[in-house]
């Protein structure tokens, strides 16, 4: 199976650990490593990657196509996970300006592709307007083509990670007049990975 690198962003307390923990036990877990981290009262979502680095293991989980490698330091990974808090569409204003200067300088770029997840959407209750707050900040930074897309999740619940939430009827019909790709809500963060 294909490996693949993922870097991972986000404003302080945006939710990085805790996505990539419950992308873990979610899809990237034995049975062993399980007990294990059972055992060393590992049982918060945010504690795995702290925990993994204490032990020297690579964190990591699965897709379709590929195993996903989460590295700290790497400019050009395949995958670029961009966390923003929902709730918080002041911090959303500072992250999108930070995206924008990193593209701009090339100090981030991802190969393949770059999503930017609207995290704790089941705080705002999966609220469009919560979403679309977030998300317009990011519409109107040049994205790179047909690498972006804007994704609303739930780290903690798991929500729209791997299937799509149900009772959002909005994440279903995308807004009138709108087409493209990036727009496209009713695929989950998994089937966006491939
Ligand atoms: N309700 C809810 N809480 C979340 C979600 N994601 C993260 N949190 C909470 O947000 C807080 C911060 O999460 P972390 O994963 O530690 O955030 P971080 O970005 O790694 O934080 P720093 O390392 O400080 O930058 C924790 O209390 C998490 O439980 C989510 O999807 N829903």
């Amino acid at each position: 199976m294909a490996s693949k690198s993922i870097n991972v962003h986000g404003e302080n307390g945006a939710g990085k650990k805790t996505l990539i923990g419950s992308l873990i036990f979610r899809c990237g877990l034995e049975m062993q490593m399980l007990e294990q981290l059972k055992r060393n009262g590992i049982h918060q979502y945010a504690d795995v990657v702290p925990y993994f680095e204490r032990e020297g293991i690579p964190p990591s989980f699965y897709a379709k196509s590929a195993k996903f490698l989460v590295e700290r330091e790497n400019q050009t990974p395949d995958v670029v996970f961009w966390l923003v808090d929902a709730t918080d569409p002041g911090a959303a204003k500072t992250s999108s300006q930070r995206l924008a200067s990193m593209l701009a300088a090339a100090t981030m770029n991802p190969k393949e592709k770059l999503l930017i997840l609207v995290n704790k959407m089941d705080l705002t209750k999966w609220s469009e307007d919560a979403f679309q707050q977030v998300a317009r900040q990011f519409r109107a930074l040049s994205l790179p083509k047909d690498k972006a897309f804007i994704i609303p999740v739930s780290s903690t619940e798991g929500t729209n990670m791997l299937s799509s939430p149900q009772d959002v009827p909005w994440m279903q019909t995308p807004p009138a007049g709108r087409s493209d790709e990036s727009e496209d809500l009713d695929q989950t963060l998994m089937d966006i990975l491939g």
